[in-house]
């Protein structure tokens, strides 16, 4: 068995151990339900042997009024065991989504650069309602196909032993047709989402590039791409569906030849009775036990179609667990941290012989990387585009850890500390700042929800951002939409300069902040970060001139290797 087959099958018995004390009720109510079965058949082959051959049989009134009781009993546990079920999947849903998300915001940015959002927002939102099948119905329906038809075939021996072996044999077969269907199944399912993924990660990589579709006139062109993924989507759901109905008829193949069989046996009975001139009384009741047996083989195999339907939600579960192999588990992104950094006299960041690789086959990204960033003091990492800068800002982000050395906190190691701690320590701004759909206030608020106005105004004007809100109608309550929208390139970096302002954290970390403004605005922006990177350690990460004016130590990288180090310009 390969690696792939290994993992995920101990993640599918891992959800099974999980989710087996919430569908142990369901079982239980399905073992109920079955027992009612059995109690209504024996009502409805009393009433027709009743019908059929008359005064023979006692009085139907007892078997009539069991009937509807039954049926409400059965209704009621019916509908409780569809509630337990469904309760069952939602927690497990929940447990699994948190579990999902907490894993992407462990990967962070570095998990981005390896995998299309699409990928992970299909994995956080599809795969797992998905998954809502593998708890609610194949875990107790994996149960009871074993469990309901013994009881239903112990209760059919009591009768008629040669009609409940007949049943048992037709039952056994079932299990191989399953096998045979169950393989092709979760292929068609790993394939279908595989469709799935696909599409949804052409739709948002097209959605996003809009107006570069629409200038270079390939609008046509993407659209018949759309509507060809769309299309392998249709074709993968039909083999999936044609798969299912497939796995379904063999069963009712089974059903129909047991069915059959028991009422051959039955009749050739019952004449061999009728020619030997048996009494009406015996007759009734040879008759009643006789429709018993045939009406229980439907029953007998209900189990075993509903575990044919919930193989498809076995499946899903196996592509998840492959999906979900993409996600970084908690251990191999930060050892569980223990140690507390003290940080009153501010932080002194170390990288000792720091090295890291994104792909063994395009080699190192960072080789052998060494230096200090002393406490309140700034460190300018310059370098051409690809030379590493990035890479060292994710692994002080916590999101990548070193393949080799090892980077320190005043001495800490950076692994060992408290993943709290690192956060509280750490302001960050990226190249494009991220600004979510609300007022300019919630975005400032952002960082420190609990600040206070005069606290918030400070940040504000400390960031010099309060001369634009000041020109905006609503101030502070302008609407801004998502990814900053409504707000030029400027003025969204100076809400979240003001944003690290307002968490005053010792340690700011700072990535190409002026990549995307102009050499004014630039200037601007970097009077305003000075501003900010007073008594803080910097780590700036740069390859625009303007850094030469910020003072502090300066590191060229070059290739993922350090090529000078020494002061910069102030
Ligand atoms: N997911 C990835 N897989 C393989 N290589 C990667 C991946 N992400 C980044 N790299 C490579 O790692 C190197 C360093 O990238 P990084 O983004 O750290 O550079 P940078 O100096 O910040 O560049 P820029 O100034 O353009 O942002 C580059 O050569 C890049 O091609």
């Amino acid at each position: 068995m390969n690696d792939d087959k290994t993992v995920m099958k101990a993640w599918t018995k891992a959800q099974s151990r999980l989710g087996r004390r919430q569908a142990m009720p369901v079982v239980l109510l399905g073992l109920a339900t079955a027992a009612t079965a059995v109690g209504q058949v024996w009502c409805v082959a009393n009433v027709l042997a009743y019908v059929l051959v008359g005064g023979g049989q006692p009085a139907v009134t007892w078997p009539l009024a069991g009937l509807v009781v039954l049926a409400i009993i059965r209704a009621v546990l019916q509908m409780g065991s569809d509630m337990l079920a469904a309760r069952a999947g939602m927690k497990a849903r929940a447990r699994l989504r948190g579990g999902v998300l907490d894993a992407i915001l462990r990967g962070g940015p570095g998990l981005l650069r390896r995998h299309h959002t699409g990928e992970l927002a299909a994995l956080a939102v599809d795969r797992i309602e998905a998954l809502d099948g593998f708890f609610a119905r194949w875990l107790p329906a994996s149960v009871l196909w074993v469990a309901a038809p013994l009881v239903i075939g112990v209760l059919a021996a009591l009768v008629q032993p040669g009609s409940a072996l007949i049943m048992a044999i037709c039952g056994i077969a079932v299990p191989f047709g399953q096998a045979l269907f169950g393989i092709g199944a979760a292929v068609a399912s790993r394939n279908q989402f595989l469709a799935m993924t696909r599409l949804q990660a052409r739709f948002l990589d097209r959605v996003r590039g809009i107006a570069t579709i629409v200038l270079s006139g390939r609008t046509d062109d993407e659209t018949r791409r759309l509507a060809a993924a769309a299309e392998e989507l249709r074709l993968r759901t039909m083999k999936v569906l044609r798969v299912a109905f497939l796995s379904s008829a063999s069963i009712d193949c089974a059903m129909v030849v047991a069915l059959v069989l028991v009422a051959l046996r039955n009749g050739a009975q019952l004449m061999a009775l009728h020619d030997q001139g048996m009494s009406a009384a015996l007759m009734a009741a040879h008759v009643a036990r006789g429709l018993f047996v045939v009406l229980l083989v439907p029953e007998f195999f209900a189990p075993f179609r509903s575990l044919a339907l919930a193989y498809q939600d076995r499946a899903h579960a196996s592509g998840a667990a492959a999906a979900m192999r993409i996600l970084p588990d908690a251990t191999a992104v930060r050892t569980a941290g223990q140690a507390v950094c003290e940080t009153g006299q501010g932080v002194s960041v170390a990288f000792e012989h720091v090295g890291f690789m994104w792909d063994p086959a395009r080699g190192a990204t960072l080789d052998d990387i060494t230096f200090t960033a002393p406490a309140g003091q700034t460190l300018v990492l310059c370098g051409p585009s690809g030379s590493g800068k990035s890479t060292v800002i994710e692994m002080l982000l916590g999101f990548i850890q070193p393949e080799s050395g090892r980077i320190t906190f005043n001495g800490v190691d950076m692994t060992t500390i408290l993943p709290e701690a690192l956060v509280a320590m750490t302001s960050w701004i990226g190249q494009k700042p991220v600004l979510f759909a609300g007022t300019l206030r919630e975005n400032i608020l952002f960082a420190r929800p609990d600040a206070t106005d005069a606290q918030l105004q400070a940040a504000i004007r400390a960031a010099a951002a309060d001369t634009f809100i000041a020109t905006l109608p609503h101030g502070l309550e302008t609407l801004i939409g998502e990814g900053g929208f409504g707000l030029s390139g400027g003025q969204a970096q100076r809400v979240a300069i003001a944003r690290a302002f307002l968490k005053d954290a010792p340690l700011l970390l700072l990535d190409e902040p002026t990549s995307h403004l102009d050499p004014q605005t630039e200037a601007d922006v970097f009077d305003s970060l000075r501003a900010l990177a007073a008594r803080r350690t910097v780590i700036l990460a740069s390859h625009s001139a303007a850094v030469d004016g910020f003072g502090g130590q300066r590191v060229d990288l070059d290739h993922g290797r350090i090529v000078t180090s020494g002061e910069n310009a102030s």
